[in-house]
């Protein structure tokens, strides 16, 4: 099998050889690119026709009244009869021209420097040189891909869920001159003046080497689909420089005229790729905008010198290092309540990192006594997440999930409230009677190592649930099964039954909330640590529904749920 770079080296030498043959036209000039064009990357679609129909369903057949005669069912569902699909891969489109801009102005603004290697200092320097863009506008770091040696000017940035736009000085302050330098384009594209700019998410100038190509491949993020792409050629040569775009294939890309002042759109879930066989830079404008009324949270103008930092997930200025303190959030209990799999589903967004591990116990029976200063104990504590790493990216959290913390919690509140009072809680709860027979079965049952086994306890090994329901009862009588009030701690609070009634997207969306990060789909809704094992006998659950009764009442009350069938109903009546 061929190596990244023998197989970067294969795709070069194959566009040098398709600059001579395949067809070098301008896009057709088809306007905007909708973005129900750009629900899903093409390449997950291709092999499925019925997902290309499922996913762009009567895009491509409607009627000009926006009706279309499919022979859906009037509900607008699909009943999965095996119809052609109503588009095709190579229908969907991918490029188009949005008119042609005169380039003299951006062009004499960003000539200078744009052609040195990154490995020469400059005789003077100029905006590419990174010395420059960090003392006069704002770095914008990617380790990654930097290494590659494509010089940028970035003008405006955003962070993958579009949360936060940034807006550089050499963007916001017009004696800088791009704002005039790119007005023109700007007005092709619909977004001139102030309610127009303000749609712009990312905007920067790139000056790819020569000799290099960049692989075929997609955009990822939860930005792609819900922004638009365009870019503009600032100096190139069309006849050197290949740049395909289309399809979900490397044979599926077509090759797009990059001549200087072309602006053009382009649907970045299709494959591109770019080489450039110019014996020079070659320099594009890239400009990402979203539509009318996409709402974002803040625009921040960065002051002269500041740096934003970027990763595969996260953005971030360097001054908000450290900002957050690890870790973020305690998923406290109950046993057996669907804890795993909330820790899993919260992980499944790209700005939540897994800890070192999971369940980590710091603060039931890992509390170190001889630990005496609130600093000594963190210290000890932040050894179980990626601390150090996670100072760098303070846009992602972490967390710790100990579901005993919840039986013990008149122990462990307190000491969450001195170690970490920043801490938000996640209790998930569930009818006490399927718990215990859930957490029955995890204890007796001969799955997992002998040091599992030890942990889970040894104590009811041998004895039927009956018998240590009524061992249990007795215990649970005498220490009560409500703790204290834990005061100004902020709790969400949910039962398990919900992942299933309203589904796990909804219940994981308020966790998501809850954290403050921003929605996602969670691509794996999978229950984790399920077990498959007999139920109990009526007698048992009347004698279990009992005695949880009066407790039952009184949570109800205090939380505003009806019962315990999944209804939806979160913590203070409010519905998921
Ligand atoms: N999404 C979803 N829907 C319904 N049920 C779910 C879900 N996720 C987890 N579960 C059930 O939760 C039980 C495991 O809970 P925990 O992970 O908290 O167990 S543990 O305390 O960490 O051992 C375990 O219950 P049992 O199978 O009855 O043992 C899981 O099946």
């Amino acid at each position: 099998m061929a190596t990244p770079k023998e197989e970067i080296d294969r795709q070069h030498g194959e566009a040098k050889r398709l600059l001579s043959t395949m067809p070098n036209l301008g896009p057709p000039e088809i306007g905007e690119i909708s973005l129900s064009y750009k629900v899903a990357p093409l390449e997950s679609l291709q092999t499925k026709a019925g997902a290309v129909k499922e996913a762009w369903g009567n895009i491509g057949d409607s009627n000009d009244d926006g009706s279309n005669d499919d022979g859906g069912n009037d509900d607008g569902s699909n009943d999965g009869n095996s119809k052609e699909p109503l588009m095709s891969i190579d229908e969907i489109p991918c490029t188009s021209t949005r008119g042609i801009v005169d380039m003299t102005k951006l062009k004499s603004l960003v000539r200078a420097g744009h052609d040195t290697p990154i490995t020469k200092s400059p005789a003077k320097p100029t905006m590419w040189d990174e010395a420059m863009a960090s003392k006069e506008n704002v770095l914008v770091t990617r380790r990654s891909h930097d290494a590659w040696g494509i010089k940028k000017i970035v003008l405006m940035f955003c962070d993958d869920f579009i949360q936060t736009i940034y807006e550089m000085p050499w963007w916001y302050d017009e004696a800088s001159g791009f704002k005039e330098a790119v007005r023109g384009i700007l007005e092709t594209l619909g977004l001139g003046g102030e309610g127009g700019e303000k749609r712009i998410c990312r905007m920067l100038l790139a000056s790819m080497p020569p000799d290099m190509t960049i692989p075929f491949h997609h955009d990822t993020g939860e930005w792609v689909n819900k922004t638009h792409r365009v870019h503009v050629p600032v100096i190139t040569d069309h006849t050197k420089v290949l740049f395909r775009c289309g399809g979900g294939s490397e044979g599926q890309m077509k090759r797009v005229k990059c001549d200087e002042g072309r602006v053009f759109e382009m649907n970045n879930q299709a494959k591109h790729a770019v080489s450039n066989h110019w014996d020079s830079y070659r320099v594009h404008l890239i400009l990402d905008y979203v539509d009318e009324g996409f709402k974002v949270n803040e625009r921040v103008r960065l002051g002269k010198g500041e740096e934003l930092v970027q990763t595969r997930r996260s953005i971030d200025r360097k001054k908000d290092y450290g900002k957050r303190e690890t870790p973020s959030y305690l998923i406290i209990g109950a046993q057996k309540a669907g804890t795993t799999s909330m820790y899993e589903y919260i992980n499944q967004h790209p700005l939540s990192v897994k800890g070192r591990r999971r369940e980590t116990h710091f603060f039931d029976w890992r509390w170190q006594d001889n630990l005496k200063t609130k600093k000594e104990q963190k210290e000890f504590y932040d050894k179980f997440f990626f601390a150090n790493e996670l100072k760098q990216c303070p846009s992602c959290l972490t967390g710790d999930s100990t579901p005993s913390y919840l039986l013990h919690s008149d122990i462990v509140i307190p000491r969450v409230k001195d170690v970490c009072p920043w801490v938000k809680l996640i209790v998930m709860l569930r009818n006490p009677i399927d718990r215990a027979l859930s957490h029955y079965r995890m204890v007796t049952s001969d799955d997992g190592t002998d040091a599992q086994k030890k942990i889970r306890g040894m104590a009811w090994r041998g004895l039927t649930f009956e018998q240590v329901i009524e061992m249990e009862m007795v215990e649970m009588e005498k220490k009560g099964l409500m703790g204290e009030d834990a005061g100004e701690q902020e709790f969400l609070i949910m039962k398990m039954e919900d992942m299933k009634a309203v589904g796990v997207q909804k219940a994981v969306e308020k966790a998501f909330k809850h954290l403050g990060l921003p929605d996602y789909k969670v691509q794996d809704e999978g229950a984790k640590n399920s077990r498959a094992y007999d139920g109990m006998n009526e007698e048992t659950r009347e004698k279990l529904k009992e005695f949880y009764a009066r407790w039952d009442e009184k949570l109800f009350g205090l939380l505003g749920w009806a019962g315990w069938d999944g209804d939806g109903i979160s913590i203070g009546g409010e519905r998921l």
